[in-house]
């Protein structure tokens, strides 16, 4: 199936979104390359975790750790949001910067939500002007189906805060076709993630054969859910589709399309970005290797390559 993204012609934009057939896919000098980066540098560590994944019959490495081998090792507390801001920027252009050299591209995924705001260090001095941006491919870890200028839209949410401050091709910007139904723009979306794999700008996992993003930032709902995949949701357990729709999201708006967890799972560096005390008891129980809690969407959150979080104070204040 031929997919399309929808150009926002209302707005005037430095990265307006445009459709899949109008990229251009100039090719990468290494396509196939793709190592987890460790970042480092940070602040707090924490001695760190093993999570019961059991229930869903999924085993994560740390549910290989013994039940008393604690290892906070990849959870980094700041002080406020603004040294999480800080730090994430730090992160994210460490990683652009090794993925555009080892193979001339770097395909970040981002949420919607807080993290959107957590971006903003990124659009500044050094960053705004030492990244190469011309090599970021944008996607989007979840979207509502709304049109692109509604309040609720991700698209909107990353463009004003984010990809309207910073020179990304329009066309590496792969927004949603919002003309489709929540079904339609996932099959769309999906569609379009398999153009991109055969071109090399997206690589597939070797071991799961699911795509392979460079980076996901992904933020955290305070019940527990990371993209729109909720607690309790039967697209948990989704193991066949790369990108799928919801029709019943408990958080509004009830539309959207989400990619899936075997998607997600086969990342080659994913960062969860929590604040706020709000959500410090989720952080605990996501945390704590509680083998009796029942399963939060973020506990499913174990890559391929690197996870790493990046806390306020507040948010891991129970750890
Ligand atoms: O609905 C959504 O919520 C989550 C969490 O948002 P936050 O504001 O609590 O950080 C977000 O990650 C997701 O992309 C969004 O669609």
């Amino acid at each position: 199936m031929a997919s399309s993204f929808h150009t926002l012609s209302h707005l005037t934009t430095k990265t307006t979104p445009i459709r899949f057939s109008q990229i251009n896919q100039s090719p990468l000098k290494n396509p196939l390359i793709y190592f987890p980066v460790k970042s480092s540098n940070f602040p707090l560590r924490f001695p760190a975790i093993s999570i019961s994944k059991s229930s869903l019959n999924f085993t994560p490495k740390s549910a290989l750790m013994a039940k008393s081998e604690k290892d906070y090792s990849n959870v980094d507390v700041l002080d406020s949001e603004e040294q999480v801001a800080f730090e994430l920027a730090k992160f994210s252009a460490n990683l652009s910067d090794y993925f555009v050299n080892e193979r001339g591209a770097f395909t970040v995924v981002v949420s919607g939500g807080s993290l959107i705001k957590s971006l903003r260090k990124l659009v500044e001095p050094p960053y705004v002007d030492s990244i190469d941006w011309t090599k970021w491919h944008v996607f989007w870890v979840d979207e509502r189906v709304v049109p692109k200028d509604h309040p609720d839209s991700n698209y909107k949410l990353a463009y004003d805060g984010f990809l309207s401050k910073v020179p990304i091709p329009p066309g590496n910007v792969y927004a949603i076709n919002d003309s489709l139904s929540a079904e339609g723009a996932a099959d769309d979306y999906e569609a379009g993630l398999k153009q991109l794999v055969k071109t090399n700008i997206l690589a597939t996992s070797p071991t799961s054969g699911f795509p392979k993003f460079d980076v996901m930032l992904l933020g955290m709902g305070p019940d527990g859910h990371v993209a729109s995949l909720f607690p309790g949701h039967p697209l948990l357990k989704e193991s066949q589709r790369w990108v799928t729709s919801i029709n019943d999201s408990p958080k509004p708006p009830p539309e959207r399309i989400t990619f899936t967890f075997p998607v997600i799972n086969s990342s080659a560096n994913i960062a969860l970005v929590v604040c706020g005390s709000g959500k410090a008891a989720v952080v605990k129980t996501a945390l704590s290797g509680d083998q009796s809690s029942d399963m939060l969407p973020v506990q499913m959150v174990s890559p391929e390559g690197e996870l790493k979080w990046f806390l306020d104070k507040e948010a891991a204040a129970m750890l």
